[in-house]
Protein backbone atom coordinates (compact mmCIF):
# COMPACT_ATOMS: atom_id res chain seq x y z
CA UNK A 1 0.00 0.00 0.00
CA UNK A 2 1.21 3.05 -0.72
CA UNK A 3 1.62 5.87 1.78
CA UNK A 4 -1.06 8.24 0.60
CA UNK A 5 -3.73 5.06 0.56
CA UNK A 6 -2.77 4.40 4.29
CA UNK A 7 -3.63 8.08 5.30
CA UNK A 8 -6.72 8.17 3.32
CA UNK A 9 -7.84 5.18 5.41
CA UNK A 10 -6.73 7.06 9.02
CA UNK A 11 -8.23 10.18 8.14
CA UNK A 12 -11.76 8.36 7.30
CA UNK A 13 -11.54 6.33 10.26
CA UNK A 14 -10.91 8.99 12.84
CA UNK A 15 -14.31 9.81 13.35
CA UNK A 16 -15.14 6.83 13.93
CA UNK A 17 -12.76 5.44 16.56
CA UNK A 18 -13.38 7.05 20.27
CA UNK A 19 -16.83 4.30 20.23
CA UNK A 20 -13.94 1.51 20.54
CA UNK A 21 -12.24 2.32 22.76
CA UNK A 22 -10.59 -0.50 24.99
CA UNK A 23 -13.26 -2.95 23.12
CA UNK A 24 -11.65 -6.82 23.23
CA UNK A 25 -11.94 -7.21 19.48
CA UNK A 26 -11.39 -11.03 18.52
CA UNK A 27 -10.53 -11.88 14.90
CA UNK A 28 -10.67 -15.50 13.16
CA UNK A 29 -8.25 -14.43 10.43
CA UNK A 30 -7.96 -17.70 8.11
CA UNK A 31 -5.64 -19.08 5.71
CA UNK A 32 -7.98 -17.52 2.67
CA UNK A 33 -7.01 -14.02 3.92
CA UNK A 34 -3.14 -15.30 3.51
CA UNK A 35 -3.41 -15.77 -0.44
CA UNK A 36 -0.68 -13.17 -0.94
CA UNK A 37 1.81 -10.89 1.13
CA UNK A 38 0.26 -7.86 -0.13
CA UNK A 39 -2.84 -8.56 1.42
CA UNK A 40 -1.44 -10.23 4.64
CA UNK A 41 -0.34 -7.05 5.04
CA UNK A 42 -3.33 -5.28 4.59
CA UNK A 43 -4.85 -7.43 7.27
CA UNK A 44 -2.17 -6.60 9.99
CA UNK A 45 -2.33 -3.00 8.86
CA UNK A 46 -5.92 -2.78 9.69
CA UNK A 47 -5.26 -4.60 12.93
CA UNK A 48 -2.17 -1.88 13.89
CA UNK A 49 -4.57 0.56 13.41
CA UNK A 50 -7.55 -1.29 15.31
CA UNK A 51 -4.47 -1.14 18.39
CA UNK A 52 -3.24 2.16 17.69
CA UNK A 53 -6.99 4.06 18.11
CA UNK A 54 -7.37 2.00 21.32
CA UNK A 55 -9.06 -1.28 20.95
CA UNK A 56 -7.45 -4.74 22.34
CA UNK A 57 -7.57 -6.71 19.01
CA UNK A 58 -6.87 -10.63 19.62
CA UNK A 59 -5.93 -13.18 16.50
CA UNK A 60 -6.98 -16.16 16.03
CA UNK A 61 -5.20 -17.69 13.06
CA UNK A 62 -5.96 -20.81 10.81
CA UNK A 63 -4.04 -21.72 7.97
CA UNK A 64 -5.43 -24.77 6.71
CA UNK A 65 -4.22 -24.88 2.96
CA UNK A 66 -0.29 -24.43 4.34
CA UNK A 67 -1.26 -27.99 6.22
CA UNK A 68 -2.61 -29.03 3.14
CA UNK A 69 0.19 -28.09 0.81
CA UNK A 70 2.87 -29.76 3.82
CA UNK A 71 1.23 -32.60 3.90
CA UNK A 72 1.33 -32.76 0.66
CA UNK A 73 5.07 -32.45 0.04
CA UNK A 74 5.65 -34.84 2.30
CA UNK A 75 3.31 -37.40 1.08
CA UNK A 76 1.15 -37.34 3.91
CA UNK A 77 -2.24 -38.38 3.47
CA UNK A 78 -4.84 -35.99 4.94
CA UNK A 79 -8.67 -36.06 4.32
CA UNK A 80 -11.91 -33.62 5.46
CA UNK A 81 -14.44 -35.23 7.00
CA UNK A 82 -17.67 -32.87 7.80
CA UNK A 83 -14.75 -30.29 7.63
CA UNK A 84 -12.74 -31.34 9.78
CA UNK A 85 -8.93 -32.81 9.13
CA UNK A 86 -8.87 -36.31 10.15
CA UNK A 87 -5.67 -35.56 11.87
CA UNK A 88 -3.05 -38.92 12.54
CA UNK A 89 0.36 -39.19 14.86
CA UNK A 90 2.05 -38.11 11.76
CA UNK A 91 -0.09 -35.31 10.22
CA UNK A 92 -0.29 -33.68 13.64
CA UNK A 93 3.02 -32.77 13.76
CA UNK A 94 2.83 -31.02 10.76
CA UNK A 95 -0.02 -29.64 11.30
CA UNK A 96 1.78 -28.24 14.82
CA UNK A 97 5.22 -27.73 12.73
CA UNK A 98 2.85 -25.02 10.01
CA UNK A 99 0.56 -23.60 12.49
CA UNK A 100 2.06 -22.68 15.75
CA UNK A 101 5.51 -22.75 13.22
CA UNK A 102 5.66 -21.02 10.37
CA UNK A 103 2.04 -19.60 10.43
CA UNK A 104 2.17 -18.23 13.76
CA UNK A 105 6.25 -16.33 13.47
CA UNK A 106 5.04 -14.80 10.06
CA UNK A 107 1.97 -13.13 11.55
CA UNK A 108 4.05 -11.83 14.52
CA UNK A 109 7.46 -11.33 12.59
CA UNK A 110 5.41 -8.98 9.71
CA UNK A 111 3.09 -7.35 12.79
CA UNK A 112 5.89 -6.34 14.68
CA UNK A 113 7.43 -5.45 11.56
CA UNK A 114 5.39 -2.57 10.85
CA UNK A 115 5.56 -1.31 14.45
CA UNK A 116 2.96 -3.52 16.27
CA UNK A 117 3.75 -5.50 19.29
CA UNK A 118 2.42 -9.18 19.11
CA UNK A 119 3.00 -12.13 21.03
CA UNK A 120 2.62 -15.57 19.45
CA UNK A 121 1.15 -18.30 21.46
CA UNK A 122 -0.52 -21.96 21.17
CA UNK A 123 -2.58 -23.57 23.65
CA UNK A 124 0.27 -25.05 24.89
CA UNK A 125 1.34 -21.87 26.67
CA UNK A 126 0.12 -21.49 30.78
CA UNK A 127 -2.00 -24.91 29.35
CA UNK A 128 -4.79 -21.79 28.27
CA UNK A 129 -6.64 -24.15 25.86
CA UNK A 130 -7.36 -27.73 27.56
CA UNK A 131 -8.86 -30.05 25.12
CA UNK A 132 -10.11 -33.82 24.60
CA UNK A 133 -10.17 -36.08 22.03
CA UNK A 134 -12.89 -35.30 20.02
CA UNK A 135 -15.76 -38.09 19.51
CA UNK A 136 -17.66 -38.84 16.74
CA UNK A 137 -20.08 -41.39 15.92
CA UNK A 138 -18.84 -40.86 12.09
CA UNK A 139 -15.08 -40.67 12.25
CA UNK A 140 -12.38 -41.23 14.44
CA UNK A 141 -10.63 -38.18 13.99
CA UNK A 142 -7.27 -39.18 15.21
CA UNK A 143 -5.50 -36.01 16.59
CA UNK A 144 -8.56 -33.68 16.86
CA UNK A 145 -9.19 -31.82 20.16
CA UNK A 146 -12.62 -30.56 21.34
CA UNK A 147 -12.13 -27.34 23.70
CA UNK A 148 -12.83 -28.58 27.14
CA UNK A 149 -11.09 -25.43 28.93
CA UNK A 150 -10.10 -21.92 28.29
CA UNK A 151 -8.34 -20.46 30.66
CA UNK A 152 -8.16 -16.40 29.17
CA UNK A 153 -5.79 -14.84 31.82
CA UNK A 154 -2.74 -15.34 29.80
CA UNK A 155 -4.68 -13.34 27.25
CA UNK A 156 -6.23 -10.95 29.06
CA UNK A 157 -2.81 -9.81 30.85
CA UNK A 158 -1.43 -9.64 27.00
CA UNK A 159 -3.81 -7.01 26.19
CA UNK A 160 -3.91 -5.31 29.19
CA UNK A 161 -0.09 -5.24 28.75
CA UNK A 162 -0.51 -3.81 25.28
CA UNK A 163 0.28 -6.52 23.53
CA UNK A 164 -1.80 -7.90 20.57
CA UNK A 165 -1.76 -12.31 20.94
CA UNK A 166 -1.59 -14.31 18.01
CA UNK A 167 -2.69 -17.06 18.77
CA UNK A 168 -2.64 -20.56 16.83
CA UNK A 169 -5.30 -23.06 16.99
CA UNK A 170 -3.43 -25.95 18.77
CA UNK A 171 -4.72 -27.38 21.76
CA UNK A 172 -3.16 -29.58 24.59
CA UNK A 173 -4.22 -32.80 26.06
CA UNK A 174 -4.58 -34.43 29.23
CA UNK A 175 -1.98 -36.63 28.15
CA UNK A 176 0.30 -34.03 27.39
CA UNK A 177 0.38 -34.49 23.24
CA UNK A 178 -0.82 -31.74 21.15
CA UNK A 179 -4.36 -31.51 19.19
CA UNK A 180 -5.60 -29.85 16.28
CA UNK A 181 -8.85 -27.93 16.18
CA UNK A 182 -10.75 -25.79 13.84
CA UNK A 183 -9.71 -22.52 14.69
CA UNK A 184 -13.02 -20.69 13.48
CA UNK A 185 -13.83 -22.46 17.04
CA UNK A 186 -10.83 -21.76 18.85
CA UNK A 187 -12.08 -18.24 18.00
CA UNK A 188 -15.58 -18.06 19.11
CA UNK A 189 -14.74 -19.89 21.99
CA UNK A 190 -11.86 -17.38 23.04
CA UNK A 191 -14.11 -14.44 21.90
CA UNK A 192 -17.35 -15.80 24.05
CA UNK A 193 -14.78 -17.13 27.14
CA UNK A 194 -13.27 -13.04 27.21
CA UNK A 195 -16.64 -11.84 26.24
CA UNK A 196 -15.27 -10.14 23.75
CA UNK A 197 -17.41 -6.93 21.77
CA UNK A 198 -16.70 -8.10 18.61
CA UNK A 199 -16.16 -11.45 17.04
CA UNK A 200 -15.19 -10.96 13.42
CA UNK A 201 -14.81 -14.24 10.58
CA UNK A 202 -12.66 -13.72 7.47
CA UNK A 203 -14.05 -15.97 5.32
CA UNK A 204 -13.50 -16.67 1.18
CA UNK A 205 -17.02 -15.04 0.09
CA UNK A 206 -18.78 -11.55 0.90
CA UNK A 207 -20.51 -12.75 4.13
CA UNK A 208 -24.19 -14.65 4.28
CA UNK A 209 -25.86 -14.50 0.70
CA UNK A 210 -29.71 -15.22 0.00
CA UNK A 211 -28.50 -16.53 -3.64
CA UNK A 212 -24.74 -17.78 -2.97
CA UNK A 213 -23.88 -17.11 -6.90
CA UNK A 214 -25.30 -13.45 -6.77
CA UNK A 215 -22.93 -10.87 -4.22
CA UNK A 216 -25.89 -8.47 -4.33
CA UNK A 217 -28.03 -10.52 -2.58
CA UNK A 218 -26.27 -9.95 1.11
CA UNK A 219 -27.61 -9.88 4.07
CA UNK A 220 -26.22 -7.27 6.29
CA UNK A 221 -27.30 -7.69 8.95
CA UNK A 222 -29.37 -10.96 10.81
CA UNK A 223 -30.75 -11.29 14.55
CA UNK A 224 -29.76 -14.85 15.81
CA UNK A 225 -33.40 -16.00 15.17
CA UNK A 226 -32.86 -15.26 11.23
CA UNK A 227 -29.45 -16.38 11.56
CA UNK A 228 -31.45 -20.20 12.97
CA UNK A 229 -34.17 -19.72 10.45
CA UNK A 230 -32.00 -19.42 7.14
CA UNK A 231 -29.92 -22.19 8.56
CA UNK A 232 -33.26 -24.83 9.00
CA UNK A 233 -34.38 -23.38 5.04
CA UNK A 234 -31.00 -24.43 3.60
CA UNK A 235 -30.16 -21.04 2.77
CA UNK A 236 -27.32 -21.02 4.74
CA UNK A 237 -25.19 -24.26 4.12
CA UNK A 238 -22.52 -26.27 3.58
CA UNK A 239 -19.22 -24.62 4.90
CA UNK A 240 -21.44 -21.64 6.03
CA UNK A 241 -23.29 -23.64 8.35
CA UNK A 242 -20.47 -24.15 11.09
CA UNK A 243 -19.57 -20.50 10.44
CA UNK A 244 -22.62 -19.19 11.38
CA UNK A 245 -23.16 -21.41 14.57
CA UNK A 246 -19.80 -20.20 15.97
CA UNK A 247 -21.00 -16.20 15.43
CA UNK A 248 -24.16 -17.66 17.63
CA UNK A 249 -22.02 -19.79 19.70
CA UNK A 250 -19.95 -16.65 20.46
CA UNK A 251 -23.11 -14.22 21.04
CA UNK A 252 -24.69 -16.71 23.31
CA UNK A 253 -21.68 -16.72 25.63
CA UNK A 254 -22.21 -12.59 25.52
CA UNK A 255 -19.96 -11.10 22.66
CA UNK A 256 -22.10 -7.93 21.26
CA UNK A 257 -21.76 -8.33 17.82
CA UNK A 258 -20.39 -11.47 15.39
CA UNK A 259 -19.29 -10.54 11.74
CA UNK A 260 -18.63 -12.60 8.75
CA UNK A 261 -16.59 -10.53 6.72
CA UNK A 262 -14.51 -11.42 2.94
CA UNK A 263 -11.20 -12.37 4.08
CA UNK A 264 -10.48 -11.94 0.43
CA UNK A 265 -10.78 -7.87 0.04
CA UNK A 266 -8.13 -5.79 1.00
CA UNK A 267 -9.02 -3.78 4.31
CA UNK A 268 -12.38 -5.25 5.10
CA UNK A 269 -12.09 -5.12 8.76
CA UNK A 270 -11.85 -1.31 8.55
CA UNK A 271 -15.03 -1.33 6.00
CA UNK A 272 -17.07 -3.57 8.64
CA UNK A 273 -15.93 -1.55 11.72
CA UNK A 274 -16.09 1.78 10.48
CA UNK A 275 -18.95 2.52 8.42
CA UNK A 276 -22.48 1.67 9.64
CA UNK A 277 -23.84 -0.27 6.59
CA UNK A 278 -20.39 -2.13 7.16
CA UNK A 279 -19.87 -4.66 4.31
CA UNK A 280 -19.99 -8.54 5.11
CA UNK A 281 -22.94 -9.65 7.38
CA UNK A 282 -23.08 -8.69 11.15
CA UNK A 283 -25.36 -10.95 13.51
CA UNK A 284 -26.52 -10.26 16.82
CA UNK A 285 -28.84 -11.08 19.36
CA UNK A 286 -31.87 -8.31 18.11
CA UNK A 287 -31.70 -6.52 15.18
CA UNK A 288 -31.26 -2.82 16.76
CA UNK A 289 -27.66 -1.95 16.12
CA UNK A 290 -25.28 -0.74 13.26
CA UNK A 291 -22.73 -2.23 12.00
CA UNK A 292 -20.03 0.73 13.59
CA UNK A 293 -22.01 0.23 17.27
N1 LIG B 1 -25.96 -18.57 2.33
C1 LIG B 1 -24.66 -18.60 2.10
N2 LIG B 1 -23.96 -17.45 1.98
C2 LIG B 1 -22.64 -17.44 1.73
N3 LIG B 1 -21.90 -18.58 1.59
C3 LIG B 1 -22.52 -19.75 1.70
C4 LIG B 1 -23.92 -19.81 1.98
N4 LIG B 1 -24.27 -21.11 2.05
C5 LIG B 1 -23.16 -21.82 1.82
N5 LIG B 1 -22.09 -21.03 1.61
C6 LIG B 1 -20.73 -21.51 1.33
O1 LIG B 1 -19.93 -21.41 2.51
C7 LIG B 1 -18.59 -21.13 2.10
C8 LIG B 1 -17.79 -20.61 3.30
O2 LIG B 1 -17.39 -21.72 4.05
P1 LIG B 1 -15.92 -22.35 3.89
O3 LIG B 1 -15.56 -22.53 2.46
O4 LIG B 1 -15.85 -23.52 4.79
O5 LIG B 1 -15.07 -21.11 4.44
P2 LIG B 1 -13.54 -20.97 4.84
O6 LIG B 1 -12.75 -21.48 3.68
O7 LIG B 1 -13.41 -19.51 5.09
O8 LIG B 1 -13.35 -21.79 6.10
C9 LIG B 1 -18.77 -20.15 0.98
O9 LIG B 1 -17.65 -20.08 0.12
C10 LIG B 1 -20.02 -20.68 0.27
O10 LIG B 1 -19.67 -21.54 -0.77
C1 LIG C 1 -9.41 -29.90 12.92
C2 LIG C 1 -9.14 -29.03 11.74
O1 LIG C 1 -9.73 -29.20 10.68
N1 LIG C 1 -8.21 -28.07 11.90
C3 LIG C 1 -7.82 -27.15 10.88
C4 LIG C 1 -6.98 -26.07 11.55
C5 LIG C 1 -6.59 -24.94 10.65
C6 LIG C 1 -7.76 -24.07 10.20
O2 LIG C 1 -8.86 -24.10 10.74
O3 LIG C 1 -7.42 -23.23 9.19
P1 LIG C 1 -8.37 -22.24 8.34
O4 LIG C 1 -8.98 -21.31 9.30
O5 LIG C 1 -7.40 -21.58 7.41
O6 LIG C 1 -9.38 -23.11 7.62
C7 LIG C 1 -6.98 -27.86 9.78
O7 LIG C 1 -6.28 -28.81 10.07
O8 LIG C 1 -7.05 -27.39 8.61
Amino acid sequence: MVHSEKVEVLIEALPYVNRFYKQIIVIKYGGNAMTSEELKEAVLYDILLMKSVGMLPIIVHGGGPFISDMLGKLEIESEFVDGIRVTTEEAMEVVEMVLAGSVNNDIVKKFNHIGGRAIGISGMDDQFLKVKKAQSDSADYGYVGEIEDIEVDLIRQLIESDYVPVISSVGMGEDGKSYNINADTVASAIAGKIEADKFMLLTDIEGVLLDRNDPDSLVSHLSKKEAEDLIAQGIISGGMIPKVECCLDAIKQGVRAAHIIDGRMKHSLLLELFFDMGIGTMITNEKEKAHAD
